[in-house]
């Protein structure tokens, strides 16, 4: 199986790849977007299992970009401990950092009442080892949120992806399908925006450039297009489909209701699919990210998110108030516009990065 992530959380089905395997991605030299069709008898074996996570630098690197991308929800949150006493002062500024970041009153209340316990059953009275036991706290808290994201399960692997309009998912599709070309895996993506013609033209030369084939209707019905290209995936025995959708609020019913139907519709053209149906979030949407995991799972049962735009924004708490109240797994996220800025979701790395 292909994963991306963690060895930690990956139980290997194959011989163990030698560590030169396990080397940051080099720029494929060309692009290995359509290699010779497999036939869908030989798909499972071409699974594998190697710590594929995209991290084309080190892992320090890596740490540093994300401590800067999230230096603006970190800020209130990371000085609140220096030099400070224990008392209902730091507590209140706290809760005010906490609701600040967005973290949500659910989130903050349970923080909150765990780290007053933790204090006071270990008797802590400095302040970095309450910022530590806070800390373990977080990582507990996000940590639901983990979850492998795992090629070759299926051939192909069908990916849904929706959101709301600008919140990252084409720019997220085309830096997913770079990363799984890098590791061989053929890739063909479905131009559902059927809406916005730029859309569909922004898809088109991108698949251009980079060997992709886009499956796109000059007009019509997301579903359609949606089908054939499970049909095309299927035939050329591709190993990932990627489907965009138009962008849409969870407001608009009739949008919705439709992505259901783009949903049924994948389904009729392959017996489990989509296998991955996935909510890309701005993250600068702080609160209102909550608010559309909600109605985009209870409309199509997500099974996984990513969380964009991480970098500039005060809002990153939000995953806290995720982790409360939708745990909706967090696949990966975007800490900027290069393919290297997306990265998959780790909970102690975030919470380092925030309070570290
Ligand atoms: N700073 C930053 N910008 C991002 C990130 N991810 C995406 N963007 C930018 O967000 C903008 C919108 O991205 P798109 O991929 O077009 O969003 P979309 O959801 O497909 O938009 P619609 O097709 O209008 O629904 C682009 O300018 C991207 O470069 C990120 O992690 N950080």
């Amino acid at each position: 199986m292909f994963s991306f992530f963690k060895k930690k959380t990956v139980t290997p089905d194959v011989p163990p790849v030698a560590p030169a395997d396990l080397a940051p991605i080099p720029a494929p030299a060309a692009p290995a977007s359509n290699p010779a069709p497999a036939a869908v008898a030989d798909a499972v074996p071409l699974a594998f299992d190697v710590e594929t996570a995209p991290r084309p630098e080190s892992k320090q690197s890596w740490m540093n970009r994300l401590k800067a991308g999230l230096s603006k929800t970190s800020a209130n949150l990371s000085l609140l401990f220096v030099g400070a006493r224990i008392d209902d002062d730091l507590y209140d500024e706290l809760e005010a950092a906490l609701l600040m970041s967005d973290a949500g009153i659910d989130a903050t209340e349970y923080l909150l009442d765990a780290l007053k316990r933790k204090v006071k059953d270990d008797k802590l009275t400095d302040a970095a080892a309450v910022k530590v036991a806070l800390k373990a706290l977080m990582v507990d808290l996000l940590r639901p949120l983990e979850k492998p994201f795992v090629l070759g399960r299926h051939q192909p692997t069908v990916m849904m992806i929706s959101g709301v309009n600008g919140a990252g998912k084409t720019t997220t599709i085309g830096k997913l399908a770079k990363h799984m070309q890098a590791h061989g895996q053929s890739v063909l993506l479905a131009a559902g925006d059927t809406f916005r013609a730029a859309a569909r033209e922004q898809l088109m030369i991108w698949g251009q450039r980079n060997n992709v084939t886009v499956v796109s209707q000059e007009s019509g019905d997301p579903a359609a297009v949606s089908y054939d290209a499970v049909q095309s995936g299927k035939a050329k025995g591709t190993n990932v489909v990627m489907i965009d959708t138009a962008g849409r609020l969870p407001t608009q019913l009739h949008l919705m209701n439709e992505l259901q139907k783009i949903k049924r519709v994948i389904g009729k053209g392959m017996d489990q699919a989509p296998h991955e149906t996935l909510l890309v979030i701005d993250g600068n949407t702080g609160q209102n990210a909550l608010t559309q995991v909600k109605a985009f799972d209870d409309a199509l049962q997500l099974t996984g998110l990513i969380i964009t735009k991480l970098d500039g924004t005060a809002k990153g708490g939000v995953l806290a108030a995720i982790a409360r109240v939708r745990p909706v797994p967090v696949y990966f996220i975007g800490i900027g516009e290069k393919i290297e800025d997306l990265q998959p979701f780790d909970a102690e790395e975030f919470v380092e990065a925030l309070l570290g």
